[in-house]
């Protein structure tokens, strides 16, 4: 009998894969493909289960290593795929062929400004500089109240495990704060993030003023204002 019960639930669970709070999700990942085929995998994981939910996907525009993978397979599941590429880099040779639909646009900063735009939440997969650059400014941006979208690591493998202990280290040395701490939500699966992503309430601590218009005037950042949340 319990048996049962767990197996309905578990149906139950799995039937909510089909529905998301987030229309479009836009995903920070190397441009390498990294050492470990599960590093590769997980890419794929979470492409798919973006399709499963019917999520769309934007990122950064190139085919290369794990944006390749992620964008093939939102693209391969029917899902819409933006890509959003500077003009610098637009040339195949540096980032291979794009997929789906692709933003030109004229620098990094307008880049990173366009995908956070357009998306509902972020997940960074293991990646480099890129990635931790990408990464920490949407964080930032939470910080300082411009924008309040889930922001979920996928801890493929334990990357992560030092950038999170390091995290840990600044709260303790009183450069982070215990609440802006919980700006990132991380996980080691695909499914258990997008679970806690799904439930995520935004941080608040009363005191932080919204910015959005400052950077709406300084990088060309403005919230989506057509967003059920
Ligand atoms: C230098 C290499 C490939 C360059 N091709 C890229 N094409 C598109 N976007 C890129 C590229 N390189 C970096 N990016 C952006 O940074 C993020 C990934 O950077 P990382 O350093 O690999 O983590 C990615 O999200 C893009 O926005 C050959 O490696």
């Amino acid at each position: 009998m319990e048996n049962q019960q767990q197996q309905h639930l578990s149906i139950i669970n799995n039937n909510n894969n089909s529905k998301s709070r987030f229309r479009r999700v836009c995903v920070f990942c190397g441009s390498s493909p990294g050492k470990k085929p599960s590093y590769q995998l997980t890419a794929i994981q979470l492409g798919n289960e973006l399709v499963e939910r019917k999520i769309d996907l934007v990122y950064g525009g190139g085919s290369v290593g794990l944006m390749g993978l992620v964008s093939q397979a939102v693209f391969d599941g029917g899902r819409h795929v933006l890509g959003v590429i500077p003009k610098t880099l637009m040339p195949r040779e540096i980032t291979g062929e794009s997929i789906g639909e692709v933003k030109a646009v004229t620098g990094m900063h307008q880049r990173k400004a366009e995908m956070a735009r357009c998306a509902d939440a972020f997940i960074a997969l293991p990646g480099g500089y890129g990635t931790l650059e990408e990464l920490l400014e949407v964080i930032t941006w939470a910080q300082l109240g411009i924008h309040d979208k889930p922001v979920g690591l996928l801890n493929v493998d334990g990357y992560y495990n030092s950038l999170l202990s390091f995290i840990d280290k600044a709260v303790d040395e009183g450069f982070v704060t215990p609440t802006a701490r919980h700006i990132i939500v991380s996980a080691p699966t695909v499914h258990e993030l997008m679970s806690k992503l799904e439930e995520y309430v935004p941080i608040n601590d009363g005191v932080t003023p919204k910015l959005s218009w400052e950077m709406e005037q300084q990088i060309g950042y403005s919230p989506r204002s057509d967003i059920a949340r």
